[in-house]
């Protein structure tokens, strides 16, 4: 162990970051090493002192461990190395327990060390509370590390002391288990509290709505269904709220998390198959995951359309007034309730939904806001066309579509069109006899000034 750590202080460390950059060059990494107040530090940690208890005079064994202590100057490097693994790790509670499991048996050891040095100094053996002289070491070594445990753990069926060295130690023992104990349960508390945190980060506290739903007496069947719903959301790992998780990564982090993520599903939606990997990445952020239950209306007939949604998983059903009658069903990659929002021209229900949407079980959708729809489509003409060319379909399909209304539209349309070309015509020529005028006052002026 001790030769590798060696080995580490002579090799390469860690690299380190320049200008912004992390430069992970050898020869530089050593160099720098090398050059740094950690580097003599390392070297006095590993210088190997415990030879000096061969040198004739000195106490061989018993000196062995106090001649070692150079060795704790590790510790701020074995400090750092906790630290970064513990944000590297997948799985941090566990670390920190293993970390705290290893800190306890450490205390442990040390502090049998200590009983076993005192013992030595007042005689092995010499009294009931003092480590037995065992003929094997490693008895010794148990005798003590368990003796330790008894006192540390407060569980205190110890021989009793006989003499002062003895309650004093045994007091101070004590003492120290009390505060050990203070922290550790102290840790142990953030773990658990670590633990359901993560959960409620990434999924609604189910407590407050159960009971806002029995303070105000909401019947039974309904508060089933939002139980059964919060219950499939964490059974199925949707994670409704995902875009908070994710809200203090960098934008353009967030944006290369969030198409890794999503990037799959959003391709399955016929629309989007043949975006480009830049457009969609931008627009899988201003997607919000939705999940609706069985029996659920997505939308109904008639509201406001504020937003569209693209299926992500599912089955719903476009149904009727009497809301059982299914007209069309609508399944994976396919999309739904943008013709409220794109302003179709002989559109009779202008902003209004022009159906209820059903989800028949549970649906995951993405749902999409009308601004940033409006936002998109701007960008895309073509998709903007292929979804007008689908919502003018089904508003004929439906008898919602005033052709009159339509056909005025796209004239008024055209003529706009004309007189814009007009104008334009207008100014350009306008700017041509400018330019003209000017150049002939240009070459008036070089000939008539004096
Ligand atoms: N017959 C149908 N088949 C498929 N989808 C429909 C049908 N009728 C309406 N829709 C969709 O249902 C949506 C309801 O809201 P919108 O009117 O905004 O947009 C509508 C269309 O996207």
């Amino acid at each position: 162990m001790d030769a590798l750590q060696s080995v580490a202080v002579l090799a390469a460390h860690s690299g380190f970051l320049e200008d912004g950059i992390l430069v992970q060059d050898v020869r530089r990494m050593r160099r720098r090493y090398l050059s740094s107040w950690t580097f003599p530090w390392d070297v006095m940690a590993v210088l190997p002192t415990e030879l000096l208890c061969l040198l004739p005079g000195v106490p061989r064994v018993p000196g062995v461990p106090a001649a070692r202590a150079n060795r704790c100057l590790r510790l701020p490097r074995l400090f750092e190395a906790f630290d970064r693994c513990e944000t590297r790790t997948a799985w941090p509670n566990v670390f920190r327990m293993a970390k705290l499991m290893l800190y306890l048996l450490l205390g442990i050891h040390w502090h049998g060390c200590l009983y076993f040095a005192l013992s030595a100094r007042l005689g092995l053996g010499t009294d009931p509370w003092v480590c037995p002289s065992f003929p094997r070491l490693l008895r010794r070594y148990l005798h003590s590390f368990y003796f330790s445990t008894l006192v540390l753990a407060m569980v205190g069926d110890t021989p009793a002391p006989q003499r002062e060295e003895e309650f004093l130690f045994l007091t101070a023992g004590f003492l120290l288990a009390v505060l050990g104990f203070a922290t550790i349960s102290g840790s142990i508390s953030t773990v658990i509290v670590n633990l359901s945190s993560a959960a409620t980060t990434f999924y609604p506290d189910t407590g407050p709505v159960r009971r806002y739903l029995r303070a105000w007496g909401v019947d039974g069947r309904l508060a089933g269904r939002v139980a059964r719903w919060q219950q499939h959301l964490r059974a199925q790992r949707k994670l409704p709220a995902e875009w908070e998780v994710l809200q203090h990564l960098p934008q353009g982090l967030r944006a290369e998390v969030a198409a890794s993520v999503h990037l799959a599903a959003l391709r399955r939606v016929g629309l989007f198959r043949n975006w480009e990997h830049g457009v969609l990445r931008q627009l899988v952020l201003r997607l919000r995951p939705q999940v609706f239950g069985p029996g659920e209306f997505v939308c109904r007939r008639g509201d406001v359309g504020r937003e569209m949604y693209f299926i992500r998983e599912g089955c719903l059903a476009v149904v009727a007034e009497d809301g059982v009658t299914q007209l069309a069903l609508l399944g994976e990659g396919l999309y739904f309730g943008e013709i409220s929002l794109i302003n179709i021209k002989g559109n009779m229900a202008g902003n209004r939904r022009t159906a209820n949407i059903l989800s028949i079980g549970y649906s995951d959708l993405f749902c999409l806001g009308k601004e940033d729809l409006a936002e998109v489509l701007a960008e895309f003409p073509c998709a903007r066309a292929a979804m007008e060319a689908k919502g003018r379909e089904l508003l004929l399909r439906m008898g919602q579509l005033d052709t009159g209304a339509e056909a005025a539209a796209l004239e008024a349309e055209a003529e706009a069109e004309r007189q814009l070309q007009g104008l334009e015509l207008l100014l350009r020529d306008g700017d041509r006899d400018e330019e003209g005028a000017g150049m002939g006052t240009g070459q008036g002026h070089g000939v008539s000034e004096p």
